[in-house]
């Protein structure tokens, strides 16, 4: 049987199995695909007859080998084998384009119509939340509500500290001047942050549990204090010690000075990133959620990669931060998920994860490339005041990037210019983090792989044009 469209003036045909012509012309599936893709950015309507599942990755799971195969040759190249390379990049480009893209495309307007609006809605946009398996419901009165606190009560326990601080509640009270209003540095869903000088001089940020949500955060500290003592990065907040008692309950982490990435992004302390800086940041995340993902005494799903929870260093270095909704992963080697309620943020919320409660290290992945889409473009993943084909930023890019105005997508306020070709390999390994379903999505360590044959081709080509 055989589909036609008309679309402008040109007539698409697909006749079953394998058969793809435009106006009459035999055309390579590839070919084909990218010819619907940009009359459909057109705003050509292809009619319900003509079915487009083809162009999805899974009809064409043999290219997309092809693909894998020239992103490893793109990460080992070298001086001698540039133009080789620039070639294999734009024909993974192509593909990338043309195959990965369509079927993202696709499944995301499904998903999206499904749960964004619901979310934005319910949710205060910005706020970590969680949605419970078995209620299906997104909590509006709180950004985080935990399940009944009686399931996770603890036997009491003396005010434990652990890592290289000591600290005792009196000195605290001094470093913070009694947790005053001009110590304040924060305020999230735990609690209020605040900055803290010790004796010694060393500065800390201490996390204070609000009073008023005690006993229902107490899971988000125990879970935030066990995973973090685990772990040691450059690019994870560290944990110094914490505080556990009746009616105190603290964490006291490495002072990150220089704010959080969403203020940069913002502008509000005056500077603005420039591109090398963003293409470090999201390699430093990524060097973050690698460590977390592969290298921890256990595995850590982070469950709410954002803009704001990320902390610039004064050398403009990238920590990850908040590991209030952290989770170990999977224990078992055959278990490849873990079923849990879902928690994190509007707009970087894995839509797989939303959908079947099914938690894995790919939901990070997902939550990266919507961050790389935000570090890029400075859009926040959801602007509901824009028009509504801007308001999805992760969407508007990708159909921006089809379109090839790769160059309308890049922050108005970042003025370095960067080569074109950089900048679609950014979007591209962007928009294949934020894959639909997890399959789709590399693991951190290739994500790494191929942000650093990307940052090697960004110095070479800026020495070239210096
Ligand atoms: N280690 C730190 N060093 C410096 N500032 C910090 C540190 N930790 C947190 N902050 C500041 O405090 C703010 C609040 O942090 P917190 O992690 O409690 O909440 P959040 O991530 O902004 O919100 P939510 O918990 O609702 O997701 C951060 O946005 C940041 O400005």
């Amino acid at each position: 049987s055989s589909s036609s469209s008309l679309c402008e003036s040109d007539h698409f045909t697909y006749t079953k199995p394998s058969l793809f012509a435009i106006n009459g012309d035999p055309v390579h599936i590839v070919r084909f695909c990218e010819a619907v893709q940009i009359h459909k950015a057109k705003g050509c309507v292809f009619g319900d007859s003509f079915r487009d599942d083809f162009c999805t990755v899974h009809f064409l799971l043999g290219i997309r080998f092809l693909k894998e195969k020239y992103v490893e040759e793109d990460s080992a190249e070298s001086d001698n084998s540039h133009v080789q390379v620039s070639l294999a990049a734009s024909g993974f480009l192509l593909f990338c384009c043309a195959i990965c893209c369509p079927c993202f495309h696709k499944e995301r307007k499904a998903n999206s119509h499904e749960v964004l609006p619901k979310e934005s809605n319910s949710v205060h946009q910005g706020s970590s939340f969680e949605m419970s398996p078995t209620s299906d419901m997104i909590s509006s009165s709180s950004s985080r509500v935990s399940e009944s606190p009686s399931r996770y009560a603890m036997s009491p326990r003396p005010s434990a500290r652990m890592g290289p601080l000591n600290l005792t509640m009196s000195q605290i009270i001094t470093a913070t001047d009694n947790f005053s209003d001009s110590n304040q540095i924060g305020e999230g869903g735990f609690g209020i942050v605040y900055k803290g000088t010790l004796e010694d001089g060393q500065v800390v940020a201490i996390k204070r549990a609000k009073k008023e949500h005690f006993e229902n955060l107490r899971k988000e500290f125990k879970s935030e204090v066990d995973l973090l003592s685990k772990i040691g990065h450059r690019n994870l907040v560290k944990l110094l010690g914490y505080v556990d008692k009746v009616d105190e309950r603290l964490i006291i982490t490495e002072y990150v000075g220089n704010g959080t990435l969403r203020d940069h992004l913002d502008g509000t302390n005056g500077s603005i990133l420039n591109f090398s800086q963003r293409l470090e940041i999201v390699i430093d995340v990524c060097h973050g959620l690698t460590y977390l993902h592969s290298y921890a005494e256990r595995q850590i799903i982070h469950r709410d990669i954002k803009s704001s929870n990320i902390i610039l260093t004064t050398g403009m270095r990238a920590k990850v931060a908040d590991f209030g909704f952290a989770r170990g992963g999977p224990t078992d080697s055959n278990q490849t998920h873990i079923l849990t309620q879902v928690k994190g943020t509007v707009g970087y919320l894995d839509p797989e994860y939303m959908r079947t409660y099914q938690l894995t290290a790919k939901s990070d992945v997902f939550s990266f490339g919507i961050l790389v889409v935000e570090i890029l473009t400075g859009r926040r993943p959801v602007e509901a005041k824009r028009p509504h084909d801007e308001r999805i930023t992760v969407r508007w890019a990708f159909e921006k990037y089809n379109e090839g105005k790769v160059f309308e997508l890049v922050d108005p306020n970042a003025r370095d210019r960067v080569d074109e070709k950089i900048l679609k390999k950014m979007f591209c390994l962007a928009f294949q983090c934020a894959a639909p379903t997890r399959k789709e999505r590399p693991d951190m360590e290739a994500v790494g792989k191929q942000l650093w044959a990307i940052r090697s081709s960004y110095l070479r080509r800026s020495v070239e044009q210096k």
